[in-house]
């Protein structure tokens, strides 16, 4: 009978569209329910809690990481939480805005105390920060999905909707359930025909949520809530629809909403930082039948993008150009490593420790490259550590962006020399080309200067020309 809706955290920043789109809209009282919502964190600060997603940029957790004393992570706290109640005040009602500041002015105070005391505790030999690294950042990132989901049950509530604050962020809970029995615990006496829940995309699991699923967690949330209350249909709102590129960078006039695409597509966006669902939400939910729509959040009526497992484009198309700035290629030179395939698992292995998330690699007789994104520092650090463990080796580091062509089925004749075509005549030359037998995915490595300039290029030559209309076969 019901719908599981995951609002991200850009959407959220525009509160007060929501209320009047997909929230409420031109719904009946009737029509309020039977929706349960899972939200994000407001656009922003997950990353001034933690980590910057797509740079490294430190945030809080980060700073208290590397802090010998609080000086240099409380400031920054601090900042999060005017931040926060900045937010406060410019989409709540004044009313509502007293109780909003005192909630989550509690939570700051009680999370400040705990990482004094911690940093205090460690300070004694006996205790070691490392072990408990984790608890704080899960600590630090439950702050943000309790925040905007306390907020959104004031504005509902205000609104005349029975809304219910679900806080999945285990606050005060004594001991951790398991991830499955906390959103079952929750669930159980739930009467979704006259309750409309608003969840905390984060949830506080005995497994670890951060650890299992790390950035984009709430969208995990979603998908188990779905398959977990046996949902009709998963409902993913972002601020666009699902396009044949960045709206922001191509602009909305040019792109070209996609009406259906399938899982495939959506792991190679995902691997590229444009998260149409985390890769391991999408597990369940293809399992369990239910069907997955991308919706942009403020255009209610439009069926959105439809995600099915089996989906191909009924003839061979680009249908998306994606891509990833801020990429670090690490390059790795060696004579030696001609004919020896532990080279590759080694560095692999180092770079996975540090945390690098490898978008993508390519190899030749006697040279590995590594496309890496992650902070500055965890980049510096892994180049230290591989001169170090290889001394023979030639290791350089170039600053690069990824420009994909994707499509589930890529087969187009021509298509490399198309696109290797279209990017020269905008004068940006080709660092490097990947293309794998799968066909769905191309990616063309190219100067980090020249990112938006080859996204318009190849969006140009490659979906623009196709003249597709509105939408590229619609749901
Ligand atoms: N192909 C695309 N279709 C729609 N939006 C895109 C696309 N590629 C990049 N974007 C950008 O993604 C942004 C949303 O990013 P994301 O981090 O996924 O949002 P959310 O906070 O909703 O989870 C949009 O503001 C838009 O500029
Ligand atoms: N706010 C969290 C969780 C999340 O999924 O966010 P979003 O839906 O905005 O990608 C993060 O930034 O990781």
């Amino acid at each position: 009978m019901h719908s599981v809706e995951k609002i991200g955290g850009t959407s959220m920043s525009r509160f007060d569209e929501l209320m009047s789109s997909i929230l409420l809209g031109t719904r009946t009282p009737e029509e309020w329910y039977q929706r349960v919502f899972v939200v994000s964190a407001y656009g922003g600060m997950t990353n001034a809690l933690l980590e910057h997603k797509k740079t490294g940029e430190p945030g809080v957790y980060a700073r208290f990481v590397e802090a010998e004393n609080a000086d240099a992570w409380l400031p920054s706290l601090e900042e999060v939480r005017q931040k926060m109640l900045a937010t406060n005040a410019e989409l709540l009602d004044d009313l509502d805005r007293v109780r909003a500041d005192q909630f989550i002015d509690e939570r700051i105070n009680v999370a400040a105390a705990c990482m004094l005391n911690l940093q205090e505790l460690c300070s004694v030999g006996h205790f070691q920060l490392q072990d408990h690294l984790l608890r704080v950042r899960e600590m630090l990132a439950s702050l943000g999905e309790a925040h905007s989901a306390f907020n959104t049950v004031l504005a509902l509530k205000r609104a005349g909707v029975n809304a219910r604050f679900v806080d999945l962020s285990g606050w005060q809970q004594e001991a951790p359930l398991s991830f499955d029995e906390m959103i079952c615990s929750h669930f159980a006496e739930m009467d979704l025909s006259r309750e409309l829940p608003i969840v905390t995309g984060y949830v506080h699991c005995a497994e670890g949520v951060m650890q299992t699923f790390d950035r984009g967690y709430s969208e995990m949330t979603f998908s188990k809530i779905a398959t977990l209350t046996g949902a009709r249909e998963a409902i993913i709102h972002k601020e666009y629809h699902l396009s044949s590129a960045d709206p922001s960078l191509v602009g909305l006039d040019k792109i070209v909403t996609i009406g259906r695409t399938n899982y495939d597509v959506a792991d190679q966006l995902s691997n590229l930082g444009m998260e149409a669902i985390h890769p391991k939400a999408a597990k369940g939910l293809r399992q369990q039948g239910i069907p997955l729509r991308i919706k942009n959040a403020f255009e209610p009526e439009h069926p959105g993008t439809l995600i099915t497992q089996e989906y191909t484009s009924s003839k061979p198309c680009v249908e998306i150009i994606a891509g990833r700035r801020n990429v670090f290629a690490i390059e790795v030179f060696d004579q030696e490593m001609l004919g020896d395939s532990h080279y590759d698992i080694e560095l692999s292995r180092l770079l996975h420790q540090l945390k690098l998330y490898v978008v993508s690699r390519d190899q030749d007789a006697n040279s590995i490259t590594y496309y890496v994104a992650g902070s500055r520092k965890r980049v510096n650090r892994a180049l230290r550590l591989i001169r170090e463990q290889y001394s023979r080796a030639e290791v350089s580091l170039h600053p690069v962006a990824l420009v994909s062509a994707i499509g589930s089925d890529l087969k187009v004749s021509g298509i490399l020399a198309k696109t290797v075509t279209a990017l020269a005549q905008a004068g940006i030359s080709v660092q490097a080309l990947h293309q794998s037998m799968r066909q769905v995915e191309m990616q063309c490595v190219v100067a980090e200067s020249d990112y938006e300039a080859a996204v318009c290029a190849l969006h140009r030559a490659l979906i623009e020309q196709e003249n597709h209309g509105d939408v590229i076969c619609a749901a």
